[in-house]
């Protein structure tokens, strides 16, 4: 990145600017507290095969804050020009059928283009997700004619669903499929189209409004559940910058440029450290330990703590996975695994996990 003579914040803004108009959010790193909440959004950044994380909580604790203001932590990458679906010019397996078309002989143009927060309105019908195929087109021409829709625009992005636990069965069955597949395929009167969707969903929801489909809930690779700040003078911190931010929010984000670059840096150095970070036999054992003594359904459970572990690690700068990563990846990665019996609010008891943590030579 260094021959463009920017830093990675303006040549974000840079290129958040050619592709929408965005009005000044209210800065990820002025965020007080809600560190797990925080984490669990930037270890998705960092790791986008991580599988998501689904945030829960009272109104008002900054949740769909901290999301929208995920959006200028997110690192440019490559991509195909000309893409709708800004596939990836090094993973030729997953490009759509257009790229692997044109592409096949001869090298695709590239272009530097910033990670995006998508948002999925919980209103949105289902051609609005899918997109649309004009039937009479391909009927007439023989050419499929596609207009994109929501997941086309997720693709290699962030997924955010507000209110999450609200959405159509139909729309959750739509987004289920995609994220099981990473593809969306859309049929119509016998006639198919399908492109990549491989995005990191995101949802946030407030429980006292409604319960997730299980389905769904399983699907999240981490679960976070975030409440007030109990601190008066955290709150009142929270107060001031508030009042700060809405009296000149250019002014209050020029205030953080410094903070959130330093946080663009951290995630870009894990992202960089993530492919080498190794991981014994030892944290395996624990992790298949740990799965077991809480009755985890299946094995998804095991594999994603692993793997968020591992992304911790990447965060934390060291390049071994640690029992300290495996403990913070527990709390992400297990509390909605718990099976559960109907009407059951169960709370984990970590002392037991610990346990298992300490207890492993
Ligand atoms: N920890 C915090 N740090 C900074 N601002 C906060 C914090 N908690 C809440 N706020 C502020 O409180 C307001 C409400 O936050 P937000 O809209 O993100 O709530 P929410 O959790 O998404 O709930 P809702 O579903 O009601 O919107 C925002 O103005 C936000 O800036």
């Amino acid at each position: 990145m260094q021959e463009f003579n920017v830093t990675k914040i303006e040549l974000n803004h840079l290129l958040i600017g050619v592709n929408m108009k965005r009005r000044d959010v209210f800065p990820f790193t002025a965020i007080i507290g809600q560190d797990m909440m925080k984490l669990a959004l930037e270890l998705n950044v960092i790791n986008p095969r991580l599988g998501g994380v689904l945030i829960q909580g009272e109104k008002g604790t900054a949740k769909s804050t901290a999301v929208r203001a995920l959006a200028d932590l997110l690192p440019p990458r490559k991509c195909i020009d000309g893409c709708r679906y800004h596939d990836d010019p090094n993973d030729k397996s997953n490009w759509c059928d257009e790229c692997s078309e044109k592409y096949k002989d001869v090298e695709p143009p590239v272009k530097l283009q910033s990670m995006k927060v998508i948002e999925l309105p919980v209103s949105a019908t289902e051609d609005r997700v899918v997109g649309t195929l004009d039937i009479e087109a391909a009927i007439k021409t023989g050419n499929k004619s596609f207009e994109p829709g929501i997941l086309a625009d997720a693709n290699r992005n962030i997924l955010y669903v507000d209110e999450i636990n609200l959405l159509d069965d139909h729309i959750v069955d739509v987004l289920l499929d995609s994220a099981a597949m990473g593809i969306n395929t859309i049929e119509r009167e016998g006639i198919s189209y399908s492109h990549p969707a491989r995005f990191s969903l995101v949802g946030t929801m407030n429980p006292e409004e409604g319960d997730i489909r299980p389905q769904l809930l399983d699907r999240f690779a981490l679960s976070v559940k975030v409440t007030g700040e109990q601190d008066p003078e955290k709150r009142a911190e929270i107060i001031k910058r508030r009042l700060s931010y809405e009296t000149d929010p250019e002014e209050f984000v020029n205030q953080w440029k410094d903070e959130q670059e330093k946080e663009v840096s951290r995630i870009e150095r894990a992202m960089d450290l993530l492919p080498r970070i190794s991981i014994s036999d030892d944290m395996l054992l624990i992790a298949a330990k740990i799965a077991i003594i809480l009755k985890v359904d299946g094995h998804r459970a095991d594999i994603t703590l692993i793997k968020t572990a591992e992304t911790i690690a990447a965060l934390e700068g060291h390049l071994e996975v640690s029992k300290e990563d495996i403990r913070k990846a527990s709390r992400l990665a297990l509390p909605h695994r718990m099976r559960r019996r109907p009407f059951e609010e169960q709370e984990l008891d970590w002392s037991e996990v610990d346990k298992v943590i300490d207890d492993e030579a």
